[in-house]
């Protein structure tokens, strides 16, 4: 995500604290934002509004050149400091208008953060904008200080005003123009890393659609909605869940239709329930305003604490079946769950995910079954141990689909999504 802040209300904080030292506030809440804005993974790239053009140039001899100037003094000294992960940064501000003691290209050079994408731009006027379009037609510009637009880094996905003032004061006019907008009511000295928190859980539950009707889910060959039926989409982008998940529900709830939207949705570390509600919030803003559903697939080694769980697909990537089973190599114990957590939330205002857990027990053995394809995932080397004669001691890959279904830790957990939805829509 593309973050853009505009720090405003400064000096009215200084007129509400006039022992404090002139801009100090202002200047430690955008240091504390820019390093929690690096502990966030959801967080790409940030914007950072540090000096209008308009502003200066209308409200001349006033301190806003020296706030700005300490702002961003104090932001790039900060980039100095090793933050918890790279951080595109980007300082927006008329930089002639400072004062030349700004160190700017020491600093710049400094820090292996910012790179040409991040270096600072004038766009903050309509005058700018008219300016760098000017520059689409004609080979780009000797000067730095104003880039083409083309390389400019992809659009604003947020931006966030603190300070009572409901507008963009053509803060990045051009990159704005589905950038979805926040206003926190409190000036920008007192906005903190836990309100940027709550802003962003809320805006990742935010359907976008860019000026377009949102995805289409689609109905995958079932037709026409008929009266009382409600579309639901699972949001994956793995075929063989989807085929099985399309199965798994195709009796037993009435008036659900599964439709199905292709999205690698992105996934934070964590325990499998966390995983899914934060899949679940994303996919509400593909889905066009349907409940959704998601899931993720954990492999659980016993010999290794449950490892490599929610993270088998990237081991899968990594070593294939053949690593799969190096990694148990010198364990006694071969043993294995299978677990799918699934989430389901009916969009709207109701933003509560349900959560259904399904596990089923087997060991990891050499590939069997699969074909030449390979199979579906891990699917060769996990051996069930549950249910019958035709599951039991069988991979998953060697067995029928219909048998895979009765007894797989996805038919589990889909089971328990089928009783409450069944329940909801009596
Ligand atoms: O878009 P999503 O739904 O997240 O799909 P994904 O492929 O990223 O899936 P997961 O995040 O749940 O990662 C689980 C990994 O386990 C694999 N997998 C999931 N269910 C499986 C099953 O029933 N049998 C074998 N492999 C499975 C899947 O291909 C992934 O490599
Ligand atoms: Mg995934």
């Amino acid at each position: 995500m593309h973050l853009g802040l505009i720090p405003d209300g400064n000096s009215r904080h200084l007129l509400l604290h006039p022992s404090a030292a002139p801009y100090a506030p202002g200047v430690s809440a955008a240091e504390l934002m820019l390093s929690h804005c690096s502990s966030l993974p959801v967080v790409e790239s940030v914007s950072f509004f540090a000096l209008s053009r308009d502003n200066a140039l209308k409200r001349p001899g006033k301190l806003t050149g020296a706030a700005t100037r300490a702002v961003l003094e104090a932001c790039l000294r900060s980039l100095g400091e090793p933050l918890a992960r790279p951080l595109a940064l980007r300082f927006l501000g008329d930089l002639p208008l400072l004062d030349r003691t700004v160190a700017f290209p020491d600093l710049l050079s400094k820090s292996p953060l910012l790179d040409e994408h991040c270096a600072p731009r004038n766009i903050t006027s309509v005058s700018d904008l008219c300016a760098s379009l000017s520059t689409l037609s004609s080979p780009p510009p000797s000067s730095p200080s104003l880039p083409p637009l083309h390389i400019l880094p992809h659009d604003l996905d947020l931006i966030i005003r603190p300070g009572h003032t409901r507008r963009l004061s053509s803060f990045c006019l051009y990159e704005s123009a589905y950038a979805e907008l926040r206003f926190p009511e409190c000036l920008w000295p007192d906005f903190t890393p836990e309100m940027l928190d709550a802003v962003l859980e809320e805006f990742r539950g935010t359907e976008r659609r860019f000026g377009g009707l949102g995805e289409e889910p689609k109905t995958g060959g079932e037709g026409k909605l008929e009266r009382g039926e409600k579309p639901v989409a699972f949001v994956t982008g793995n075929k063989g869940k989807l085929e099985e998940v399309r199965s798994l529900l195709s009796d037993g709830v009435p008036g659900l239709v599964l439709t199905s939207l292709d999205a690698d949705l992105p996934e934070l570390q964590g325990d499998p329930a966390e995983i899914v509600r934060e899949k679940c919030l994303a996919a509400l803003g593909r889905a066009g305003g349907s409940p959704v559903i998601v899931e993720d697939t954990s492999l659980c080694f016993n010999a290794l604490g449950g490892m490599p769980g929610p993270y088998v697909k990237w081991f899968l990537e990594a070593v294939g079946h053949a690593g799969l089973n190096k990694m148990l190599d010198g364990f006694e114990d071969r043993s294995a769950y299978a677990r799918t957590v699934v989430g389901y939330c009916a969009g709207g205002a109701d933003r509560e995910v349900h959560v259904f857990e399904g596990r089923t027990d087997g060991c990891i053995v050499q590939p069997r079954g699969g074909g030449e394809g390979g199979g579906f995932g891990w699917d060769p080397v996990f051996e069930c141990a549950e249910g019958d004669d035709r599951t039991i001691g069988v991979t998953y890959a060697e067995m029928d689909k219909v048998d895979k279904n009765r007894v797989s830790h996805r038919a589990r957990a889909f089971g328990k999504l089928k009783v409450f939805l069944a329940g909801t829509r009596n």
